[in-house]
């Protein structure tokens, strides 16, 4: 994009969870920026580089901090600002497809539900363009985390015994079937493509086969809708995880990675050279020995074979560290293919816990010592 202030995408239309998250990371973006103020690291974090993230689309900023008398402040007409300008999409593909052409500098898209597990259709659409030319690969720069909690929203004077059928996303739906097994037994689920793409549908009186939407509080006030039931989540705590993805380098070629903050994760995708007895054990073995924790796991389908299938994961660190480095090493001898999806600082900024023979100086003596040795 050739314009001063960056424009983001969402997955759609306005009133999603991930609308949501959008909301939540141009907030914290700029209150990381107006503070300024880096943590203290144990992954190589050096307190002269920008806070994690102020690389990406979101951008430092000297803009002041928010009001704690809750008044607006700048900060606050900026991530509206950045909110107005922000572009839906229908489909999580759209939004990627988007970041891949320059139409948009960086597009949030949920990735794992603490009920329901990973976003298959994310993961897949992440990993389809891992393997292609640099210019059109995509980097994770940051992740959100948002509680979710659903109502049962539908026109105005719609009642219970009228619904025979609810619409909804289909990763929203098995959050909430076990309340709608004892309150609405007669009603069959219509997946639609986003919580809000069925209020939407609703407010529009094109929803086919549905009379009422499980979706956000958010989504039934954007479209009008009567709310008939809050909290209707089978999981009172269940909480989504969103990504922020931009394209991998900038215009001026620079690769996106954000600076280490001590509180980073990293994600991957790794294929085996061919289906045998431990090849998974031997791809582990690699975080295991550099004392590496993983924080998400799942073998997803190639497409290519009945069987087939490669790794995703989120490791605990940074890759400036020498530790998860020397483990992408690794990878890179003994897997068919390594796709680095990016690193980024957690959500919930807990640091990253490095034992004294894993630390960044560990390394550094043991290279130096083979170094003299030769
Ligand atoms: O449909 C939405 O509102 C979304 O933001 C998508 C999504 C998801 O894909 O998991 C996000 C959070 C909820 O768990 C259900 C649906």
């Amino acid at each position: 994009m050739t314009h001063d202030e960056p424009t983001y995408g969402y997955l759609g239309p306005a009133g999603t969870f991930t609308q949501a998250a959008l909301r939540g990371w141009l907030e914290q973006q700029r209150r990381d920026t107006a503070g300024a103020v880096r943590p203290a690291s144990d992954e190589g974090a050096d307190a002269t580089t920008p806070a994690a993230g102020a690389s990406t689309p979101g951008e430092a900023s000297s803009h002041q901090t928010p009001s704690s008398s809750g008044a607006p402040t700048a900060t606050d007409d900026l991530v509206a600002a950045a909110l107005e300008r922000s572009v839906p999409f229908a489909t999580v593909p759209a939004a990627l497809d988007a970041v891949r052409s320059g139409g948009v500098d960086g597009v949030m898209v949920p990735i794992e539900n603490s009920v329901e597990g990973g976003v298959s259709s994310t993961l897949d659409a992440l990993n389809a363009g891992a393997g292609a030319p640099t210019d059109s690969q995509l980097l994770l720069v940051g992740e959100v985390l948002v509680p979710i909690t659903f109502v049962l929203a539908a026109r105005p004077g719609t009642r219970a015994e009228q619904i025979t059928g609810v619409g909804s996303h289909s990763h929203a739906w098995p959050q909430v079937r076990g309340w709608m097994a004892s309150n609405l037994p007669q009603a069959t689920y219509v997946p639609t493509l986003s919580t809000a793409a069925a209020a939407q549908s609703l407010a529009d009186d094109a929803a086919e086969n549905f009379q009422a939407a499980v979706c956000a509080p958010m989504a039934a006030d954007v479209f009008g809708l009567e709310t008939l039931a809050t909290h209707i989540g089978d999981n009172a705590g269940a909480v989504t995880r969103f990504v922020l993805v931009t394209k991998a380098r900038d215009a001026a070629g620079r690769p996106r990675t954000p600076a280490p903050t001590g509180h980073d994760k990293t994600t991957l995708v790794l294929y085996q050279h061919a289906d045998r007895a431990g090849g998974l054990l031997e791809l582990l073995e690699q975080f295991a020995t550099r004392g590496i924790s993983m924080s998400r796991l799942e073998s997803r389908p190639t497409g290519e074979a009945m069987g087939s299938y490669c790794f995703s994961l989120d490791i605990e660190g940074h890759i400036a560290s020498e530790r998860v480095g020397e483990a992408l090493m690794g990878l890179k001898r003994v897997a068919a293919d390594v796709r680095y999806l990016g690193s980024y600082a957690r959500a919930d900024k807990r640091p990253v816990d490095v034992t004294p023979e894993t630390s960044d100086e560990a390394f550094a003596d043991a290279r130096a010592w083979l170094h003299a040795l030769r």
